[in-house]
């Protein structure tokens, strides 16, 4: 037999996920959902969590069809949080910033109402947002400051772009 390569797991043997991020700033909440008789109940957000100590200046949702890729995106001074709360979506990061100590990192992690979890995406990262599986992905972004109609802190790069090494298509 050909023997491979050793497929290492994606949690520890308490089913805590391995993937710690690899890019300076980002931080991830796992979340437990509460099991009820008729559904469940999952937090989002908790100030005494100090996931962060910032604001919040607006909450929106962004509703993505099976197999959408928003992306690439970076903001110059908004923070993005993101939560999946239906449906599930790998979230793939890039690290922008020339002055991080993980200028060129990638990372990726895969969220959703089986797996909640929150992400924190500082400025200066860029962020994309694939929708997984076969029903629509709801993901919530809990931003640090509202959005700006006037001018809007929102920088876009093409999924194909040379300048990030990773291809989500
Ligand atoms: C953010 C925002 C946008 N808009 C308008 C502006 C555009 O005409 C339209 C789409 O906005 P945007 O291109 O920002 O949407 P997405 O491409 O889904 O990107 C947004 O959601 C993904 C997940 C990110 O991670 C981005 O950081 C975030 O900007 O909605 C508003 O009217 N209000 C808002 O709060």
């Amino acid at each position: 037999m050909n023997p491979g390569i050793v497929d290492p797991p994606t949690v520890d043997s308490e089913w805590s996920m391995l993937q710690e991020p690899t890019i300076n700033g980002v931080r991830v909440k796992d979340i437990r959902p509460v099991v009820t008789g008729d559904g469940c109940l999952t937090e989002v957000w908790r100030k005494d969590w100090d996931f962060d100590g910032l604001e919040i200046g607006q909450v929106f949702q962004r509703l993505l069809d099976p197999g959408a890729i928003n992306g690439w995106h970076a903001h110059i001074v908004t923070t993005d949080r993101l939560f999946c709360a239906h449906g599930r979506v790998r979230v793939s990061l890039y690290d922008g910033r020339r002055s991080s100590p993980t200028f060129g990192a990638v990372w990726q992690r895969i969220i959703g109402a089986e797996r909640p979890a929150l992400i924190l995406v500082p400025p200066g990262v860029w962020h994309a947002v694939t929708a997984l599986g076969q029903r629509p992905s709801l993901l919530l972004n809990l931003v640090d400051q509202g959005y700006d109609y006037a001018a809007p802190d929102h920088r876009r790069l093409p999924l194909d772009t040379p300048h990030i090494p990773l291809r989500l298509r």
